[in-house]
């Protein structure tokens, strides 16, 4: 941040799509290439979606499936507590749907996950989002004993990785094995994305002036 300005940085859809097509190539190289990927919504859905069309073609042309989770930290969810918790506390607004997981795969037990988002702020979204997903396979070993042996993998990927101390921390195993993924490590500005502008027109020329394109 400058004094007393925050300093804006313009991204284009074409940046986020080129990312993610760069960034495709670099999931399959660390052999985290995902039976499921886990979009933390809202932010996270459209790089996920991206990235599918580009993981599909390193996977050998085979689709991978986008499960949505609704985490918010920023949103106002029109709750009374809204000015407490803003920026504190994550607000689960959706999860998982075991049910589809289960019909089309037998188990979450096993699969390699990719949570994507599209920018690591203070990390306390993606820390929270791995947590309670782990919990969601120790759930799962409990109901189906016989499949515990089977490792569950997560990896995270997200675009924009602000670079700045972290409010939470993601574990040993996700930083130092790989399976931290970032497609652009940014400085501590604000992210001004195409899908918040109401003149998406100026925006990309904002985009396209800083490179961002
Ligand atoms: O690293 P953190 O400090 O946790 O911040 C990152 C999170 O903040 C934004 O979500 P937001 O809560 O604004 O919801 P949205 O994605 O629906 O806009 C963004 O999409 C990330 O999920």
């Amino acid at each position: 941040m400058t004094e007393g300005t925050v300093d804006m940085t313009y991204i284009s859809y074409n940046h986020m799509h080129k990312l993610c097509q760069q960034a495709a190539v670099k999931i399959r190289e660390s052999g985290q290439m995902p039976d499921i990927i886990v979009a933390i919504s809202g932010g996270g859905l459209i790089p996920a979606r991206m990235l599918r069309t580009f993981l599909k073609k390193e996977n050998g042309g085979k689709n991978i499936p986008i499960q949505a989770i609704g985490l918010s930290l920023y949103e106002d969810l029109g709750t009374d507590d809204f000015k407490q918790v803003i920026g504190k506390q994550v607000v689960k607004t959706q999860w998982l749907d075991l049910d589809i997981i289960n019909e089309r795969f037998g188990t979450l037990l096993g699969k390699k996950i990719l949570i994507v988002d599209e920018v690591d702020d203070t990390r306390t979204t993606l820390a929270y989002a791995l947590e309670e997903l782990e919990k969601e396979v120790e759930l799962a070993k409990q109901r189906q004993p016989e499949k515990q042996h089977l490792d569950t993998e997560f990896s995270v990927f997200v675009l924009y990785n602000k670079l700045k101390p972290k409010k939470k921390q993601l574990p040993d195993y996700i930083m130092n094995e790989g399976r931290y993924i970032v497609a652009s490590d940014v400085n501590d500005s604000w992210l001004c994305f195409p899908y918040d502008s109401t003149d998406i027109d100026l925006h990309t020329q904002r985009a396209t002036a800083q490179g961002n394109i």
